[in-house]
Order: structure tokens, then C-alpha cells, then sequence
């Protein structure tokens, strides 16, 4: 789905209006309409009793709005005006007077009135409009103890737009943020409900159509998008195909402690449906590897000692790598000296794809002019936040989705920056957040997996753009299936790979 920024929400909302479209205040009767449906799914009952916490800016007249709407349906409704009344807008006004012609009324919060707190704890949801895409600093005050009041009284809570205290673009907290069970946003999801601690606060979300006529949304551009179940497409497989149809992959990977993470990017590749998969391993571990795998074909190459790739490797493994269309570098490779300068030095001859993953990207600590030299050619990234940080990637001020794609631009790379809500940004700018996956996948294994899934779409022939965020997808996909199946404590990820084919087969058509 597609994803704004802010600032388009505002341009989209001026257009409409100046275009005479609909009024501002029509828009928002819209937004309020759609969460007082919500406030009433959320209450569980057809009445019952609601606050309303509003700012002074037109996030706060959705929620005056709301309480309007819900006074006619027979709510017993308290409507709060947190922030200074001289600083309300001019639609939230408006919203005020139709809301006390309705029999309701805007308070004051008395942030200290026990009487109101008792009034609070007996009701069935809660309204969070305080603040939306106009957040510009922490909050603070009276604003953040009618944060905490909603967060502490264990009632649902229904944020107007986003939870009050996220920033709208980074999913950044300022201050402190509204936990919603249940967002409803407006035209378009912003990526604030999605990354960072703002994907944790947003709850379920919802879109509503507020009437912004589709031709002013389809008329901007929108780099960012949600990755979700319809976007995810595979096609039938001809009658006529052979497995030379399907992708000829290179795996290089394990070493004396990591003989597992190989055979796991392996077998998913082998079940996301590659033609024929190659592994390279050094020469140690290559029979305790070759005994777990069935349709993969194990290749040792030279070792030291130490049980890692020695420097003679790098060209036993390029030979082998010249028969291939794509190859991964690292699930379980080890971070011997010599193993790095192998991987370095496959990536400056290989003229092919490459996934790099795990101890292939910690290789490039150092040396990200590796990477920088492949400029043209498609190398993809995997990495979770300490391997980004180890090349170079910064992190510290929380914005997950600017550190990613401005990496992805400045490296002309594919980055997958994975986590919660993984990030996969390209060149040009465009980024994926994807939306399946759950903690149970937070185990060690679950990354060779997912590259062995990467490395088999991309091998397969789908265009980057389209594989890598649905191998994310699918990889999610599988884990939510086996949270589902199994649990997220015992659930692993062999289990994943396990549960892909079936996952795949309802995409397939
Ligand atoms: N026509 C429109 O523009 C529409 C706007 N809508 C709503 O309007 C919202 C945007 O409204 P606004 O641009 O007025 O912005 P907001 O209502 O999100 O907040 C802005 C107000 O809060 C203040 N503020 C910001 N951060 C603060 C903080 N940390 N502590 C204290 N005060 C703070 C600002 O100075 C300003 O007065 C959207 O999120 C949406 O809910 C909807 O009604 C749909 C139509
Ligand atoms: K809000």
C-alpha cells in the first residue's frame, strides 16, 4: 500500500479544498464519522461511555467531531480540550459549536480531578486526539499526562489519525506516545504506523476514504509502500519448464561452529522453488553439511585450520560460481581474516548478483569501497542492526527508514534492513516496509532463511524490486504460520522453511 509523508497529506488536504472538492470541514466531519464507527466497534456495544482527549489543531476537531457523533448515538460522552483554547483551529471551533448543539460541551482537562479519573475508569473506549501529522515537539504538560491516563487505564484506546506522540514519517516517539489498540488513519497509512516504536503503538489500522478524490492521490509519488498479502504474486509454472527454468544459485557459507546456517539458506531455497542449488563449504564442515541436504549439491573448498575458507578458496569458489546466475556470500562463514578477503575478493570479480548476508557483510567492515565498486551490478544486503552498523550505517537519532534508504542510495544497493517491520530500500529512493513476521522469528537461523528465499526469487528471474520485498514477505508470512501452528517460544527455523510452500501455493496464479 502506498504510504504518505506528512507533507503530502496536507498538500492533498489543500488541494481537495482549493479545488473546491470539499471544505475542511467537510473532510473532517469524514474523519470524524469514521472514528466514531470505529470508537463504537471498539466499545463493543451500541452505547456506552466514551472520552474524548482533543488537541487544539484539527486532529483534536476529529475527535470533537467523534464526540458529537457519539452523543447522537447515545453515548455518554466527555469531551476534553487538552492544549489552549486561543490556539484552536478554525475548523475545531467549528467542530466545538456543533458539538454543544448537539447537548455536549469542550472541557477543560483537569488534569488533577479525581472525580474526572473515577469517570474515566468506567469507560468502554477511549479517543486519542491530541495531536496528528502536526506533532513538532515532545509532548509535554498536560498533553503527556492525558498520554499516561490513556495508557495506564486499561481501557481501549482509538487514536485519531496516528497515536498522539509519534511522528508521522519516522515512527519516532517524541516525548512519550498514546499505545492505541485501533488506529484510523486518513487517505493513506503514514510510515510512522509502521516503523520504529510507532509500529508498536499504532495497534490495528485502519484507512478511511475521507474524500479526497483519487485522481489528487494517484497525481503525487510515493517512494515508500507497505508490503502486504495482495501484493505478493507468483506466477504458474510453465508445463513445459525444466529446472534450468528455475534459477542456478551459489551458496557460500559455514565454517567449524556454523554448519547449520548453509543447509538452512539451502533447503529454503530449494523449497521457494530454485532449479538447482549449489553450496560451497569449506573442506571440514562439508560432509556434516552434505548430510543434512538432499537436493543441494555440497562442494568442499580449501580451509585452514581454523576450519574457515583459506585465501585458495576465493578461486576454487569462482569456478564454480562462473556456472551460476546468482550467488549468496555468508550464512555461517566465520569472521577469520582470510574468510573476509575471500568474500572481498569474490565480490570485485563476480560480474553477477549477489546477496550478501551475516559474516559476507561483516566482511565489508572497514572496506565499503568493496562494495562501492560494484556500482551497476545488483549486490543485496541482509543486514540486522549491529551488521549495520558495522558498515557504516548510522541508526542513532531512531529514523530507520532515512538510515535505509539513504544507504541503499549512497551504496547503489539493495538494503534489507531487518527487524520489526523489515525495510528494503533500492537506489533510486523507493523503499518496502513489510508487514508480516513476529518474535518467534527472533531466533538464530531465521536470517539464512530468509536469504536462501532472496536468493531463490531473485534466481528465478523476478526483477529486485519485486523479489526481495516479497521474500521479506514470505519469510514473514511462514514465521506468522508457525506462531500460529506452534508458538512463537518453540517454533524454529527449520519450521519456517517447513511452512513456505504452503504459504507460497496461495499466492501462486
Ligand atoms: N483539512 C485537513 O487538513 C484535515 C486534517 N485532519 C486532521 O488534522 C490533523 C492535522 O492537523 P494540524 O495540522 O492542525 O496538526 P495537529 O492537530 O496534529 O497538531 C498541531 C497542533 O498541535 C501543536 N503541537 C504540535 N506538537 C505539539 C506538542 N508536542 N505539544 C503541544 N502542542 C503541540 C501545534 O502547535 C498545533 O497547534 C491530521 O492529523 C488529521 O487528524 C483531518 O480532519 C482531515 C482533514
Ligand atoms: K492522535
Amino acid at each position: 500500500m502506498r504510504i504518505a509523508t506528512a507533507q503530502q497529506m496536507r498538500e492533498l488536504d489543500r488541494l481537495t479544498i482549493e479545488t473546491g472538492r470539499h471544505t475542511a470541514l467537510e473532510l473532517m466531519e469524514r474523519a470524524a464519522a469514521a472514528l466514531a464507527a470505529a470508537a463504537v466497534e471498539l466499545a463493543g456495544k451500541p452505547t456506552g461511555r466514551a472520552v474524548c482527549f482533543c488537541g487544539a489543531g484539527n486532529n483534536g476537531g476529529d475527535g470533537v467531531g467523534c464526540a458529537r457523533l457519539l452523543l447522537e448515538r447515545g453515548f455518554e460522552v466527555r469531551c476534553i480540550l487538552v492544549g489552549q483554547r486561543e490556539k484552536m483551529t478554525h475548523s475545531t471551533r467549528s467542530m466545538e459549536f456543533q458539538l454543544i448543539s448537539a447537548g455536549g460541551k469542550l472541557e477543560e482537562f483537569q488534569p488533577d480531578d479525581p472525580e474526572f479519573a473515577r469517570w474515566c475508569l468506567e469507560c468502554d473506549v477511549m479517543v486519542d486526539a491530541l495531536f496528528g501529522i502536526g506533532l513538532n515537539t515532545a509532548v509535554c504538560g498536560d498533553a503527556l499526562t492525558a498520554v499516561h491516563m490513556m495508557n495506564t487505564c486499561e481501557i481501549p484506546v482509538l487514536s485519531a489519525d496516528i497515536p498522539s506522540g509519534v511522528e508521522a514519517d519516522t515512527g519516532r516517539i517524541f516525548g512519550a506516545a498514546v499505545h492505541a489498540k485501533r488506529t484510523v488513519t486518513f487517505t493513506l497509512p503514514k510510515a510512522g504506523h509502521y516503523v520504529g516504536k510507532g509500529g508498536l503503538c499504532t495497534g490495528e489500522l485502519t484507512v478511511a476514504d475521507i474524500g479526497i478524490p483519487r485522481e489528487l492521490v494517484d497525481a503525487q509519488e510515493y517512494p515508500v509502500q507497505s508490503v502486504e498479502a495482495d501484493d505478493i504474486h507468483l506466477p504458474h509454472r510453465q508445463l513445459d519448464a525444466h529446472k534450468g527454468d528455475f534459477g542456478k544459485v551459489y551458496i557460500l557459507g559455514g565454517s567449524v561452529g556454523y554448519t547449520g546456517a548453509p543447509a538452512l539458506a539451502a533447503r529454503a531455497a530449494v523449497r521457494t522453488g530454485t532449479g538447482l542449488v549449489n553450496l560451497g563449504l569449506p573442506a571440514p564442515v562439508w560432509p556434516i553439511v552434505a548430510a543434512k541436504l538432499d537436493e543441494p549439491m555440497p562442494h568442499p573448498l580449501p580451509a585452514g585450520k581454523d576450519g574457515q575458507l583459506s585465501l585458495e578458496a576465493g578461486e576454487a569458489a569462482l569456478a564454480q560460481i562462473s556456472s551460476c546466475g546468482i550467488c549468496l556470500l555468508g550464512p555461517g562463514l566465520g569472521r577469520s581474516n582470510s574468510t573476509a578477503a575471500v568474500v572481498r575478493h569474490l565480490l570485485q570479480e563476480i560480474r553477477l548478483p549477489v546477496v550478501l548476508d551475516a559474516d559476507g557483510i561483516n566482511a565489508l567492515e572497514g572496506h565499503i569501497d568493496v562494495l562501492d565498486a560494484r556500482q551497476g551490478l545488483h549486490t543485496v544486503l541482509t543486514p540486522h542492526d549491529g551488521e549495520f552498523a558495522r558498515l557504516g550505517g548510522d541508526l542513532s537519532d531512531g529514523d530507520r527508514l532515512r538510515a535505509a534508504r539513504t544507504f541503499a542510495m549512497e551504496h547503489t544497493c539493495c538494503l534489507v534492513l531487518k527487524g520489526h517491520r523489515t525495510i528494503t530500500a533500492f537506489p533510486d529512493g523507493s523503499a518496502y516496509i513489510n508487514t508480516t513476521g513476529n518474535p518467534g522469528m527472533a531466533k538464530g537461523g531465521s536470517g539464512d532463511v530468509l536469504s536462501g528465499i532472496i536468493l531463490s526469487l531473485l534466481g528465478q528471474g523476478f526483477p529486485a524490486r519485486q523479489a526481495v520485498p516479497m521474500a521479506v514477505w514470505l519469510h514473514g508470512a511462514a514465521g506468522d504460520v508457525c506462531a500460529q501452528e506452534i508458538g512463537e517460544y518453540g517454533m524454529t527455523p527449520s519450521d519456517l522453511i517447513d511452512a513456505l510452500p504452503a504459504v507460497i501455493r496461495k499466492h501462486v496464479g
